[in-house]
């Protein structure tokens, strides 16, 4: 079994959003390795980041991806920072693979009123971003096979040029 679509991208680009409506629209399933995490650790992200570390919840996420390629087959969002592990990126090789990507104002836009992820919780979220931005670029680039840039566009326009871009390539295969 394989996924038919995995979606990644930085925090904000709309890989939950989007990934869900892809998979109505496609009349799959959707799965999403966060909630992966929280079902398999019992407890919400922020707090296994706290306890635990960052570490801990890498190879938590790195187990949840790996399940998620194993076990489904409709469209698999993963966490933001889950392209950091090269063993995933490598596991990501032969997949039809989403970049939704988005720019730091846009992102810290999206993301501000949300408490639920550790990293952009800090003082300044917006020199945060842009470091994770610059870390993360080269790594959403090596692995994916088509890259949207969000910043202009509705969760619905998202989907659209997804499978604009998408089907084309499949009836090619
Ligand atoms: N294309 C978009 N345009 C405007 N808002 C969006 C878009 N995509 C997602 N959002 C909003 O941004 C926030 C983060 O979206 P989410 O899907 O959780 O992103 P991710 O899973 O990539 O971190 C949510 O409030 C969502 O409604
Ligand atoms: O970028 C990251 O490192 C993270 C992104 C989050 O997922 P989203 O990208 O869906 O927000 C979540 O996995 C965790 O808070 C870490
Ligand atoms: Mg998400």
């Amino acid at each position: 079994m394989s996924p038919r679509l995995v979606v990644l991208g930085p925090p904000g680009a709309g890989k939950t959003t989007v990934g869900r409506l892809l998979a109505e629209r496609l009349g799959a399933s959707f799965r999403d390795t966060d909630e992966d995490v929280v079902a398999a650790a019992g407890r919400p992200i922020a707090d296994i980041f706290t306890t635990d570390g960052e570490p801990a919840f890498r190879a938590l996420e790195e187990a949840a991806v790996e399940r998620g390629l194993a076990e489904h087959d409709g469209v698999l969002a993963l966490g933001g920072g889950a392209v950091l592990s090269a063993v995933t990126r490598a596991r990501l090789a032969g997949h039809a693979v989403v970049f939704l990507n988005v720019g730091m104002a846009e992102g810290v836009r999206r993301t501000g009123l949300s408490t639920a992820r550790p990293l952009l919780a800090g003082v300044n979220p917006r020199s945060t971003f842009k470091a994770l931005l610059d870390a993360r670029l080269p790594l959403y680039r090596e692995v994916a096979t088509i890259e949207v840039v969000t910043d202009d566009l509705a969760p619905e326009q998202v989907v659209d040029a997804v499978l604009d871009r998408w089907e084309p390539a499949r009836a090619s295969e």
